[in-house]
């Protein structure tokens, strides 16, 4: 049986992907064309690669359909829960660097901190009767992270995408989101509260703790390790 990596189908992830593997003698590629979702693996035997959205991958590490996989930390810590006890990191692979942080509108000139964001939410409740709404597709992370830092009086609203617009189309008061050169923020009048991020994401080589390690698939891993520079 061959190890199977996931490997995100498109994108800067996907390039730098490739990049990183191949200045390590591994060469990974598309296998046809360019739509088509299978590829190949050189210069090291009995491996698979499987080409996913990023956002898929960690539930199928989770499932262990894939013994190891490339995601942003971010998608592994939101949405497995107890992400730890189903994969286990191998190399944090050093790009798609992003911090997940909340952001409130810039007019808001007394919400800086945490502890302004909480007063706001509650002033906001007893003015409108309804919760200050936060926009995300961090659910776990964020709730957590909130929860931890006494900020209670929100609700979650689900936003998969655009997120920063829905301050301007009035569906939510803040969002937390991902955040890289700032620039997306900015462009929408967007303000990051100055506290730490909810977490600093980056590019991360996963392995499956469910997917089926046998004798081989374990020699594999141990010469991948080696040619990948990680030790045992
Ligand atoms: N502006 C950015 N700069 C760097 N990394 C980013 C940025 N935006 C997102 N990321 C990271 O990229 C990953 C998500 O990649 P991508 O958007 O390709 O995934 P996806 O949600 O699966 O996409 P799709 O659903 O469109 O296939 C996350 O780990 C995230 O932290
Ligand atoms: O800080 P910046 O460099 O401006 O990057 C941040 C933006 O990048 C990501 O969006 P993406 O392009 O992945 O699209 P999305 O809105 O569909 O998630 C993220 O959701 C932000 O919107």
């Amino acid at each position: 049986m061959a190890v199977k990596l996931g490997v995100p189908s498109k994108g800067r992830l996907m390039d730098k992907t490739f990049e990183w593997f191949s200045e390590r003698g591994i060469v990974l590629s598309r296998a046809g064309a360019e739509r088509e979702y299978s590829g190949a693996v050189e210069g090291i035997g009995g491996m698979e690669l499987v080409l996913l959205s990023a956002s898929e991958i960690p539930r199928e590490l989770a499932a262990g359909r894939i013994h190891l996989g490339v995601t942003g930390s971010d998608l592994v810590r939101d949405k497995l829960a107890a992400w730890d006890s189903k994969v286990s990191e191998l190399a944090r692979m050093g790009f798609g660097h992003a911090d997940l942080i909340i952001a409130v509108p810039k007019v808001w000139v007394d919400v800086d901190t945490l502890d302004d964001l909480d007063a706001a939410a509650a002033a906001f409740r007893a003015r409108h009767g309804f919760r200050l709404r936060i926009a995300t597709k961090y659910h776990h992370l964020v709730r957590e992270y909130l929860k931890a830092h006494g900020v209670a009086d929100y609700q979650l609203v689900d936003s998969q995408g655009a997120t920063e617009g829905t301050v301007k189309n009035l569906t939510a008061e803040a969002i937390a989101d991902i955040t890289s050169t700032g620039e997306t923020l900015r462009a929408n009048h967007l303000k990051i509260l100055d506290c730490e991020p909810v977490h600093r994401s980056q590019a991360t080589l996963f392995k499956s703790r469910q997917a089926p390690w046998t004798d081989e698939t374990r020699a594999t891993l141990v010469t991948l390790r080696d040619m990948l520079g990680l030790g045992d």
